[in-house]
């Protein structure tokens, strides 16, 4: 069994990790975390938890708990997980952080596009970006794991195979992506209250929202050159899911049949499905999985290619990812635990 600690259990993540662990079969958990609800029993705070996980939060000193646990997760904000982390829990627990401390490999990116100052900078360079597909080796040996943003997820996966091929011009690249209100947690906040949100669609982080950065490193790693590329964000009126439609100029000479090629690059992954000719992504046929479903049209008018993906950003995009990485961490089948299908509804 794996013991494991959840901190920040009562967020959006935080819950989202407690439904798949609380079923996971060589999972127990061992605490739950909690501020505002510490001593207050989970299922009280949440009521479809009554009788799967009736024990109490712990408060959020967790260093007093860590002799009991193998593994931590941090579904916390910005900022939190890199002022607990030290040397003395890696020694003890394996971190896997939902927030993005550990995502940006320079520390003034992070600071600049966080606006607050790294308080553990020496772990950076050793954490591994857990986009478990792509870095799936140094996954195994980690000891500090940086899940990555529900943006990032989605953008990097659908964009991956031909940046990585070589077959686009990164110079010409963007993202536009839509997010569900639940991307931006359960923290009460006037700009996604039900009437602001509802029968309305808005984009925000215009040129400056803090996934850009993390997207622009990742795929500068896949296409070995420096990325500079518009990611824009919308907010729209549904609870979850993500979906991104990037577009690209298609290098010269590029064919439809390379682009196709390129793609294959899935073929042996489970949660990466690539759609067949003529179907594109929609976040209802991922919901509550940890599915991220790709497609891709190259128009020949425009010599662009576009390409598509859809994600629950809950999911994929955070607590399913994480279990993922949880699982090739401690040499697992990375499905264990994840293999519930999309609710069609
Ligand atoms: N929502 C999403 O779709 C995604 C979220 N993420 C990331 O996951 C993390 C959690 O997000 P989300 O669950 O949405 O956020 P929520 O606001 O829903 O939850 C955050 C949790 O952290 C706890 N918390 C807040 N401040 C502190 C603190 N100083 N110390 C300890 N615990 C604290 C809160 O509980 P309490 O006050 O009781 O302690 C709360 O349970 C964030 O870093 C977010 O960026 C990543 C991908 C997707
Ligand atoms: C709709 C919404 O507000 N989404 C959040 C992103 C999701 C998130 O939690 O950020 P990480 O993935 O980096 O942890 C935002 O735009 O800030």
């Amino acid at each position: 069994m794996i013991n494991v600690g959840i901190v920040g259990s009562t967020g959006y993540g935080g819950c989202e990790l407690v439904r798949f662990l609380s079923t996971h079969p060589n999972v127990n958990i061992e605490w739950v975390s909690s501020r505002t609800y510490s001593d207050q029993e989970y299922s009280d705070v949440y009521k479809s938890y009554f009788t799967l996980l009736d024990q109490k939060c712990v408060d959020e000193d967790i260093e007093k708990y860590l002799d009991h646990v193998d593994v931590v997760f941090f579904a916390t904000p910005q900022g939190v997980c890199a002022k607990m982390v030290n040397e003395n829990v890696l020694k003890k627990v394996k971190v896997i952080d939902l927030s993005a401390d550990y995502r940006i490999k320079d520390v003034e990116t992070y600071e600049s596009w966080y606006g607050i100052k790294h308080a553990s900078p020496e772990f950076i360079q050793e954490a591994v970006y857990g986009l478990c597909e792509i870095n799936r080796e140094d996954v195994k040996k980690a000891r500090l794991v940086a899940n990555p943003g529900c943006y990032p997820t989605c953008s990097i996966l659908s964009i991956y195979p031909l940046a990585k091929a070589g077959l686009i011009d990164m110079d010409t690249l963007i993202i536009d992506a839509k997010s569900g209100t639940s991307g931006a947690g359960r923290g009460a906040k006037v700009q996604n209250l039900y009437c602001e949100v509802n029968e309305s669609i808005k984009a925000y982080g215009v040129a400056s929202h803090r996934h850009t950065p993390e997207i622009e490193e990742q795929l500068g790693y896949a296409s070995s050159s420096k990325v500079l590329l518009n990611f824009t964000p919308h907010l729209i009126p549904m609870n979850r899911g993500i979906l991104i439609t990037a577009y690209a100029k298609l290098k010269e000479g590029v064919s439809e049949e390379e682009v196709k090629k390129a793609y294959d690059i899935y073929k042996d992954e489970y949660f990466v499905r690539v759609l067949k000719e003529g179907n594109v992504p929609e976040v209802r046929n991922v919901k509550c999985s940890n599915f991220v479903d790709v497609a891709y049209k190259v128009d020949p008018r425009t010599h662009r290619v576009i390409m598509m993906g859809a994600m629950d950003n809950l999911v994929k995009g955070a607590a399913g990812q994480a279990i993922q990485n949880m699982n090739i961490m401690f040499g697992l089948d990375e499905k264990t635990g994840l293999m519930l299908a999309p609710a069609v509804l």
